[in-house]
């Protein structure tokens, strides 16, 4: 079953022009001229209860926006949007009540407030029984360490107990979908990693839908098996993370050192660094097998030492952004 539906959903902002000097900004006063933005266009994909989707791109493709118009706080310029059935924008509250947000960049806390505080507010706005909300601070308080900070105002606490509490609050009411925005953003290592596992165990216990934008791409791999990558707007591709990883991920480095200075190349690989006695060799292993290449080098040269670097998916990521994507067996699409 879906519980997202999202069909040909555009959104487009109208920027006010500013016109230069005084007599511009008087001229203004009476007749004023407008840019139009367009952030989402034509975004269409439909995402299944308990499903853990990465909604990924580069600075300003749009994914705030869509996550925007799929809470209800934006109103979309054309197409569909459904939330559990429900149209967001139009039912807002009966939206809240199903959903819970995460921006990494802003709290949803009550800032002067105790923490402790903040979450008894919330229990009165979403009218949480008191059992649930006993069950639900102790499942929290157990997993995240809350009660070392409740009694401490939202404005005073680190990012990470911050971050911690915002999760928290946003499972509260027991919502079946969770929109998380950069939920790692600035965390430390380990910070990050605590909040990895509380949301998969969010899904995986509670069977909650999770929709996570994030530019640490350690998240995706982490968290989520299906990705929608955008860009300017359209949907450049929208599949497994291991079909990409597989197509994309099609280039290694062979580190070898071979003890002494010597200077050779090798026909099916590009050499992209030297020290010493040092080699770094790009290869692409449809066209040349690691052990084929080792095998080329011991023919003439001791190997003393050899690494081989698979690609990490921050540069497979790059790489599409700079080159596009081509169309794989149907389950990827460039717009545009
Ligand atoms: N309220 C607004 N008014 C005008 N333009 C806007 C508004 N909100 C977003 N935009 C523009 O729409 C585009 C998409 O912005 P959006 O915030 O959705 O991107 P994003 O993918 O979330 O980026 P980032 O990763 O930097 O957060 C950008 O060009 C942005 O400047």
């Amino acid at each position: 079953m879906n519980v997202i539906e999202v069909q040909h959903l555009s959104k487009q902002f109208s920027i006010a022009k500013r016109q230069a000097g005084m007599w511009g900004a008087f001229q203004s006063l009476f007749h004023r001229e407008y840019i139009v933005k367009t952030a989402v266009e034509d975004v269409s994909f439909a995402i299944g209860a308990g499903e853990m989707v990465g909604y990924i791109g580069p600075n300003g493709a749009g994914k705030s926006t869509t996550i925007k118009m799929l809470t209800g706080i934006l109103v979309p310029t054309a197409g569909d949007i459904r939330v559990n059935g429900i149209v967001p924008y139009q039912e807002r509250q009966k939206n809240a009540l199903q959903i819970g947000v995460v921006f990494g960049q802003r709290s949803q806390l009550w800032w002067d407030l105790p923490t402790i505080e903040s979450f008894e507010l919330l229990k009165q706005v979403y009218q949480i029984s008191d059992s649930r909300y006993r069950i639900n601070m102790q499942t929290f308080t157990e997993v995240l360490g809350l009660d070392e900070f409740f009694q401490t105002p939202v404005r005073q606490l680190s990012l990470g107990q911050r971050m911690r509490a915002d999760i928290a609050a946003a499972l509260l009411h027991d919502p079946k979908i969770l929109f998380l925005d950069e939920p790692t953003i600035g965390l430390d290592v380990v910070a990050k990693e605590k909040m990895r596992t509380f949301i998969q165990e969010m899904n995986l216990e509670r069977n909650v839908t999770v929709i996570l934008t994030t530019h640490d791409m350690a998240d995706i791999e982490k968290l989520c098996s299906r990705m929608i990558l955008i860009d300017k707007g359209h949907v450049m591709y929208d599949g497994p993370l291991s079909t990409i990883k597989d197509m994309y991920g099609t280039y290694r480095v062979l580190i070898v050192d071979v003890g002494q200075d010597a200077s050779f190349q090798i026909e099916e690989a590009e050499l992209i660094r030297e020290e010493g006695t040092r080699k770094w060799f790009r290869f692409d292993r449809n066209r040349i097998r690691a052990s084929q290449l080792i095998q080329r080098i011991s023919d003439q040269y001791e190997i003393h030492d050899l690494t081989i670097e698979e690609p990490d998916i921050d540069t497979i990521i790059r790489q599409i952004y700079q080159e596009g994507i081509e169309n794989p067996q149907g389950v990827a699409h460039k717009q545009g």
